[in-house]
């Protein structure tokens, strides 16, 4: 049952009660800005799976439709105030997420096993989560997508549809001749995702028939959303977590509060409560989930007292840590007007028209069919000053995702390069304005706090033009990096450029870092229960301990969640 009025749910006693979820229901065009869809992975998983038990009554609640945008300010970015969207859903559907599929290398898993002190997170023992959640399914134009992923290392029975690119671009074939050309760090990959991270590959999404492949449409799929079991109510904000009782010394963090959210910007509204005789799953993400523990006083108690919030548990490590990628593009312009399409209003209208006919065309594709990692080499005078951040010789410092802008909605001529360095040193912070859970928090991701993740993207700027400047494939194009680009032999200029536009990507993780059960830091243990409390797990990118982190996030926190899901499972006495 959905329902938007708690009224619907008052009477109903459960076993647990799920905080983020965001179901949507709108089939959209993968390349449509204003029409694409935003789902919280971790929410809709747990809900799917706890409510397998059909004899375990399950609330999932959805702040959706209706977040604000936060605005912060960034000292690493020349104090630019950028805009950190979250899951804002306008009419069932949000302009958010890339539909990148990345699951990261063993290695980083591994670490995570180390430092939890669990072998469950390893990459072999998660593997299977990510091929549970996998459907591999056949590009959406027809082409042969053989030699462009290993088959035993993609799921055939999951539940989120996954493929190989969905539509070429004009650039591919020049890509795969440079990639040939030059070898070495350039060689290609034949599977992006089998855990060995390095070279050029073909990137893999979350799209299926030609259309997104939404937590909505697989894990709150209609057949889920039938089940009398599973109750969501949307369009209500959860505000904090509720002490009621105490178990073993601890509090019990079993209820939680919330209020509908079309009360939010013009004050508070009508204030509920509803408990779960098991758990409280927080799957609100890293700003929401971070948001209710801080208002729920779990925090830095000497923090939260200067907000006048009681101290619940003094956890210092909430909102804490935060890591998040930076995104910077070197862009180039092309020498042979044409060579690459550009759209026009007129290509766009037909584009549309296929995609609503048929499900193939240029709106299939999210943009980049090829991605780029690599290493910073090991004789690098940077190893010299900086330890090498990265999990293994398996894991790459940089990504980047070339996009060749055939069908972009402006017209161009250029091809872009997104630049990401992968295992950001700096740290930045999540905290409370107020003590009101109707002011946006502060984040700070502390963008190029340490010079090392700077000069990563720096790397990566001088790669990429060694890729496009030294192969033979691509003097075709004659490219030269746009006018307003500093001479690449100019550090200074490069570096003040580099602040001046770069963007964060959209992975934040870490403000409620896991760590092992005996651990003196950390938010949560390795079994995603909230440390010196009973009732209450937090599952979701939060728990993603900094350099642990991966590439995009969205594969992850499925695996986590998948997992999350199992462990609660044994837990409460079930088996599938
Ligand atoms: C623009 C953008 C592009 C991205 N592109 C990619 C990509 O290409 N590939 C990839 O893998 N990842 C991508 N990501 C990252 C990925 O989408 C997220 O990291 C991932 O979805 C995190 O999942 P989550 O469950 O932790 O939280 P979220 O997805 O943030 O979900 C949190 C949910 O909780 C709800 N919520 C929040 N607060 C409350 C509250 N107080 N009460 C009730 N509900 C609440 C929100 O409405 C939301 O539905 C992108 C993210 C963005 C923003």
């Amino acid at each position: 049952i959905l329902s938007d009025t708690f009224s619907t749910f008052e009477n109903t006693t459960y076993d647990f009660v799920i905080v983020g979820g965001m179901p949507s229901f709108l089939a959209c065009p993968v390349q449509n800005a204003t029409n694409a869809v935003h789902h919280s992975n971790a929410g809709a998983v747990l809900a799917n799976r706890l409510t397998e038990n059909p004899r375990w009554k399950v609330l999932l609640i959805e702040a959706g439709p209706s977040h604000e945008g936060i605005l912060d300010t960034k000292a690493g970015l020349n104090n630019r105030v950028i805009k950190f969207p979250r899951g804002k859903l306008l009419g069932g559907c949000s302009s958010m997420d890339g539909m990148f599929y990345t699951r990261g290398s063993s290695s980083d898993w591994d670490r995570w096993a180390n430092v939890t002190e669990d072998e469950g997170w390893s990459w072999k023992q998660m593997l299977p989560y990510f091929l549970k959640n996998e459907y591999w399914t056949a590009p959406a134009d027809g082409h042969n997508d053989t030699g462009e992923y290993t088959s035993s290392f993609h799921g055939t029975t999951g539940l989120t549809n996954v493929s190989s690119y969905n539509y070429p671009q004009a650039i591919d074939e020049k890509i795969l001749e440079a990639s040939k050309e030059l070898g070495g760090i350039y060689a290609y990959d034949e599977d992006i995702n089998d855990g060995e991270v390095s070279g050029i590959g073909w990137s893999h999404s979350t799209i299926g028939g030609g259309e997104r492949s939404s937590a909505a449409t697989s894990y709150l799929s209609p057949d889920v959303l039938k089940r009398n079991n599973l109750h969501i109510l949307v369009g209500h904000r959860v505000t904090h977590v509720v002490n009621i009782t105490s178990e073993d010394g601890l509090p019990s963090l079993r209820t939680v509060r919330f209020t509908p959210e079309v009360s939010i910007p013009v004050g508070p509204g009508p204030v509920h409560k509803v408990s779960a005789s098991k758990e409280v799953i927080l799957s609100a993400g890293v700003v929401g989930s971070t948001q209710i523990l801080l208002l729920s006083g779990i925090g830095n108690a000497t923090e939260l007292a200067s907000r006048g919030i009681d101290s619940l548990i003094d956890l210092p490590g909430v909102g804490k840590n935060v890591s998040e990628q930076a995104i910077f593009f070197s862009v180039y312009a092309l020498g042979v007007p044409g060579t690459v399409a550009a759209s026009t209003p007129e290509t766009e209208q037909a584009w549309i028209s296929e995609w609503n006919e048929t499900r193939t065309g240029p709106l299939t594709s999210i943009g980049v069919n090829m991605i780029f990692w690599f290493r910073i080499p090991e004789e690098s005078p940077l190893w010299d000053e900086y330890t090498d951040p990265a999990s293994g010789k398996n894991t790459p410092h940089v990504e980047v995702g070339f996009d060749g802008g055939s069908f972009n909605p402006t017209p161009r001529s250029t091809i872009a390069n997104a630049i990401i360095p992968l295992q950001p040193e700096s740290r930045g912070s999540i905290t409370l304005a107020s003590s009101s859970p109707f002011d946006s928090p502060l984040i700070d991701f502390a963008f190029f706090d340490s010079r090392l993740d700077l000069l990563t993207v720096i790397e990566g700027i001088r790669s990429v033009h060694h890729f496009y400047t030294t192969s033979n494939a691509f003097q075709v194009y004659n490219l030269s990096l746009v006018p307003d680009f500093p001479s690449l032999d100019d550090d200074a200029a490069l570096e003040a450029y580099v602040r001046n536009t770069a963007d964060h990507a959209a992975h934040p993780v870490g403000t409620a870092a896991m760590t092992a059960r005996d651990a003196d830091w950390g938010v949560v243990g390795p079994d995603l229960r909230l440390k010196g409390a009973v009732g209450l797990r937090v599952v979701d990118a939060s728990v993603m301990v900094r350099t642990y982190r991966l590439a995009t996030l969205k594969r992850q926190v499925y695996a986590i969640a998948e997992r999350a899901a199992d462990l609660i499972k044994v837990a409460w006495g079930f088996r599938n």
